[in-house]
């Protein structure tokens, strides 16, 4: 028997998502030709699931706990880490730094490479390596292929990935623009150009990935030019708790004359700021639930957040020049309609005009919301980072 099967091991700050994807049977989207949007019944997923809240109240205390819970999960239904038709596991891992660019096989030097790069992804990388060691514990014997955030970024232009300072402090320390969720916005902009009957060297895209953290990238014919994100994932749009762009001088104020550690502040700009930070809530659903009930607080947390995301949108328009398409995904870019709304209402000069109506209408499949005439086509576009991963993972290992 051909083992052709690949658990996917997706954790985030506070979650674990996993899939597990039997990549013999027929997938609607393939590593480099076009994709068409994924649906439930797809056959290739055999099974998938998440474990939410990790580390907070009512959730499960720590990654290693939710891991024991996917285990327990898995093997109910006979699909255990033990059968012998896996082929590999595949894990995200939120920074691979300049080092991996590339799906990679997990050695013992590739996981301490992975933890020396935490102090850049405090929140993330910690969780990818609890994920990584507690599945090579259990089958030591199986290949695990990381799949890096970091990596569909790694070809950005010099211009877009330096920061302008100290040429030298900056080489030492590796500071750097990296720019993260990078599977979902390789995955985004070639099923954006499927939905226009595109190839994806054909088109520009602009990727709003909008989740809990946040990030838009510039896709120039299939390749990344620029990304919001930078050396850690805290740089660019408002997201759930993290405050996205700010004068750096922010911190030294906070330090100087607020008497705040690092350490404070690292908290507040990661944990405490953002839609959080403005308003308390970091669900966007929450958010417009209150702002049906004329709280000001959560309008404005909505008006930061969409302000910003309408200013990237200009930003990415020029360094593309021409623009194809923009596509919104994840949670709040797939789900919510006033958000997508006001960010591009009255950019018509841009060629940019979305359809209330057709942006209205609920869906999980791939969709344009833009109107017929509209010159940029603007799309919703589900993300499946697993099924990417799945993808990049197998074709490591495939016999
Ligand atoms: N129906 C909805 N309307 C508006 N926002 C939604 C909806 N469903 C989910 N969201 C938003 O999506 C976020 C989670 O997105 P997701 O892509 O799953 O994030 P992550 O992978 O970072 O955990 C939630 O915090 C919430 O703000
Ligand atoms: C990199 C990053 O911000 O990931 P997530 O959105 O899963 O927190
Ligand atoms: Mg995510």
């Amino acid at each position: 028997m051909t083992a052709t099967r690949v658990l996917v091991l997706n954790s985030g700050s506070s979650s674990l998502k996993y899939q597990l994807l039997d990549m013999a049977r027929p997938s609607p989207t393939t590593l480099t030709g076009a994709a068409t949007p994924r649906s439930d019944t797809d056959s290739s997923r055999l099974a998938s699931g998440i474990v939410e809240r990790i580390g907070e109240a009512g959730g499960v205390a720590d990654h290693s706990a939710a891991l024991k819970q996917v285990a327990d999960e898995l093997s109910s239904q006979s699909l255990g880490l033990d059968s012998p038709e896996l082929a590999a596991v595949g894990h995200r891992v939120v920074h691979g730094g300049t080092r991996f660019t590339e799906p990679t096989l997990i050695t013992d030097e590739v996981v301490s490479e992975i933890e020396k790069l935490v102090p850049l992804a405090p929140l993330h990388n910690p969780a990818n390596v609890t994920g990584i060691k507690v599945a090579r514990e259990l089958r030591p014997d199986l290949p695990q292929v990381a799949v890096f955030d970091t990596a569909f970024h790694s070809g950005m232009p010099e211009a877009a990935a330096r920061y302008a300072i100290d040429r030298a402090t900056a080489d030492r320390y590796g500071v750097r623009r990296y720019g993260f969720h990078g599977t979902s916005h390789a995955y985004v902009s070639r099923a954006t150009a499927a939905l226009l009957g595109k190839e994806p060297s054909e088109v520009n895209v602009i990727v709003l990935h909008l989740g809990n953290g946040a990030s838009a990238s510039a896709v120039r014919g299939g390749v990344c030019v620029d990304t919001s994100m930078g050396l850690t994932p805290l740089e660019g749009l408002v997201m759930g708790t993290r405050s996205g762009d700010i004068d750096p001088a922010v911190v030294f104020h906070l330090a100087r004359v607020a008497g705040l550690g690092v350490d404070d502040i690292d908290d507040l700009l990661n944990k405490r700021s953002g839609l959080v930070g403005l308003c308390g809530d970091n669900d966007m659903r929450e958010i417009g639930r209150r702002i049906a009930e004329d709280d000001a607080d959560a309008q404005l947390a909505f008006d930061v957040y969409v302000h910003r995301l309408r200013k990237y949108v200009g930003a990415y328009s020029a360094v593309l020049g021409r623009v194809d398409a923009i596509a919104f995904t994840a949670g709040v870019g797939e789900n919510s309609a006033a958000v997508r709304e006001a960010a591009l209402i009255g950019l018509e000069p841009l060629g940019i005009e979305i359809d209330a109506v057709r942006n209205a209408v609920r869906g999980s499949a791939a969709r344009l919301v833009s109107t017929r005439t509209s010159r940029v086509a603007v799309a919703v576009v589900p993300t499946d980072e697993e099924l990417e991963i799945a993808q990049q993972a197998y074709s490591l290992v495939r016999p």
